[in-house]
């Protein structure tokens, strides 16, 4: 019998959820959340009930019983800082998410809606490779302000999970590459991975590395430091100014490239410079990336849902191709990445690591 495998990946405006068996897609599913049913709700912890409730009716509609399940898997909020693995969720990570007690994120559902799954049933749950996978090389932590040490959060999970399925797609093993990996989507992170470690990586919540969609980007800081005094701004607008409401949604109110890429087809001059500006920061994050390896990248990998648009993957390749081979990989694969990290521990391949 195979393994039953739950994943549930909640994003901003939606909760995917898929069922493998073994590491076999059976079905994934898409839920969107409306803006208006998410803005019912002050936090996004509040929501847990409600994306619970939604999962719950997939779950019946494809006859899928909870006590049938091997193992549930959430994506990995923001957490302690940890090294890459399957981690078993308990009571301290529980804890820790629920009081938002590194920062407020969606990816914070996961670990509490597989937990709310898995209890009565009394199956393992699981997070793997958080947004807080940490493997920051020592130089990479230190800014110009002592009291300011950098974090590494960002899209770990599709990261990792697209370099190695190249890595094999090209008979090699992804500690053997130099990789700079840039995931594109509502948050943009861009990764140097070397010796199968992401050595630096722009910390996409905290206003670093390029603008996207959603999330600021690095800005000068004094002007904002300035803004934010000048007009009494209070922490939890900054941050959303940071994430959420920065980049293509302050600029143009969307948060969709698509509609951008319309507007620009359209003859949006305004949208046009913006869009142009977006691929433009993106390159240079991609060129800074190949610095911790003194250049010598053996491949760029573009990913996810903004990596669809040839329009901004061509352009992307005329400004770093002069690095290394420019890969186009696009979506992500994270409900897949979820069941092989629950599989590899299901089969005994990897011990569960403990969340402390
Ligand atoms: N065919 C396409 N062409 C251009 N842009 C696209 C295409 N398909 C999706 N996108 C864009 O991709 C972005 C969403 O990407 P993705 O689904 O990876 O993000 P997310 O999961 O919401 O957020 P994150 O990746 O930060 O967790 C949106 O801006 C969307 O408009
Ligand atoms: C995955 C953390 C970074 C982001 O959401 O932009």
């Amino acid at each position: 019998m195979p393994y039953k495998i739950l994943t549930i990946n909640p994003g901003s405006t939606s909760t995917k959820i898929g069922l493998y068996h073994d590491t076999d897609e059976v079905f994934a599913q898409n839920i969107s959340h409306s803006s208006e049913d998410i803005a019912k709700f002050a936090s996004i912890i509040d929501q847990f009930e409600y994306r619970l409730e939604k999962i719950n009716e997939i779950l019946a509609e494809k006859n899928v019983a909870a006590t049938d399940l091997s193992a549930v898997v959430g994506r990995g909020g923001l957490l302690k800082p940890m090294v890459s693995g399957t981690y078993q969720i308990n009571e301290t990570m529980i804890d820790d998410l629920k009081n938002s007690r590194y920062g407020a994120h969606a990816s914070n559902l996961g670990a509490i809606l597989a937990d709310l799954i898995a209890k009565p049933t009394d199956c393992p749950a699981y997070i793997v490779d958080p947004v807080v996978v940490d493997e920051l090389a020592p130089v990479a932590r230190i800014t110009g302000r002592p009291e300011i040490t950098r974090r590494s959060i960002f899209h770990a999970l599709n990261q990792k999970a697209v370099a190695k399925r190249f890595a094999k797609s090209i008979n090699r093993s992804y500690d053997s590459l130099n990789l700079i990996v840039a995931h594109l989507g509502g948050g943009i992170s861009v990764g140097c991975h070397t010796m199968g470690d992401v050595v630096d990586v722009n910390n996409a919540l905290d206003g670093e590395g390029p603008f996207s969609p959603e999330r600021a980007g690095t800005i000068p800081a004094g002007q904002f430091a300035e803004s934010i005094l000048n007009e009494k701004i209070d922490c939890r607008s900054v941050s959303k100014m940071l994430a959420g409401k920065g980049g293509l949604v302050a600029h143009l109110d969307t948060n969709d490239v698509r509609e951008v890429e319309r507007r620009v087809a359209a003859g949006d001059k305004k949208t046009e410079l913006i869009y142009e500006a977006m691929i433009y920061t993106v390159a240079k994050s991609i060129a800074a990336a190949a610095v911790p390896v003194c250049g010598k990248v053996d491949y760029i990998i573009l990913t996810g849902g903004i990596a669809y648009s040839e329009k901004l993957t061509a352009k992307l390749k005329e400004y770093v191709g002069f690095i290394a081979p420019v890969t186009v990989l696009p979506g992500e694969n994270e409900l897949q990445a979820l069941a092989e990290g629950a599989y590899r521990v299901l089969t005994g391949e990897e011990a569960a690591k403990e969340y402390k």
